[in-house]
């Protein structure tokens, strides 16, 4: 079974993917990550040489690349299920549970963490960050919601029984 964690920047993929792949036994892949070691470049160097297109064609790339195998959990980037047919792909592959954090939750978490994020980089202020992530969450919402089980309240520390469940049942 490979589970795939989508949601918006700052939904908590690569922090809840890395405690429960933990707790579960299971292998963890951070696309971002791998993104990184295999080009050699942080995700906001490759966005300013490449552009997000060449970006989001490695990202494609990538999601192949690590969805083999078994027994693994992949924390997606934010745009990962809204390009290409890369949720359909995911979904065939294995279980794609949408984290989804209220959009207050994401600014305050986003807020400071600028600098990894190219997306958010043109944004001044607060406002501008709240006006941006809710516009962004409002275009991704039909993609993330066609996940086969969408999580609320959820954090690192606890294993979420919906998660443990679907596991079992497949
Ligand atoms: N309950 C929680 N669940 C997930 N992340 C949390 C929680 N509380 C605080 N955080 C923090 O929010 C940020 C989430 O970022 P991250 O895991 O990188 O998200 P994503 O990979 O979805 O962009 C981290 O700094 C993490 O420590
Ligand atoms: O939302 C997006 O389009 C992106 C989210 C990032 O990942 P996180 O969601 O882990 O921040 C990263 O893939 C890249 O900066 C693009
Ligand atoms: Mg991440």
């Amino acid at each position: 079974m490979i589970v795939y964690l989508v949601g918006m920047p700052g939904a908590g993929k690569t922090s809840c993917g890395m405690v429960w792949a933990r707790q579960l036994g299971y292998k963890f892949y951070d696309m971002d990550v791998f993104i990184e070691s295999l080009h050699g470049q942080s995700i906001p160097a490759l966005f300013e040489s490449a552009g997000e297109s060449r970006f989001r064609e490695i990202e494609k790339e990538t999601l192949r690349l690590i969805s083999q195998g078994n027994k693994r959990i992949i924390a997606t980037g934010g745009g990962t299920p809204c390009f290409f047919d890369n949720m359909a792909f995911m979904k065939a592959h294995g279980l794609v549970i949408f984290l989804d954090c209220p959009v207050d939750t994401l600014i305050q978490r986003l807020h400071g963490s600028q600098e990894q994020r190219p997306l958010l980089q043109h944004c001044r202020n607060e406002e501008e960050i709240r006006k941006f992530v809710q516009e962004l969450y409002e275009q991704r919402r039909p993609f993330y919601e066609q996940a086969h089980i969408s999580l609320q309240n959820y954090e690192p520390q606890s294993l979420p029984q919906a998660l443990v469940s679907a596991i079992q049942h497949t």
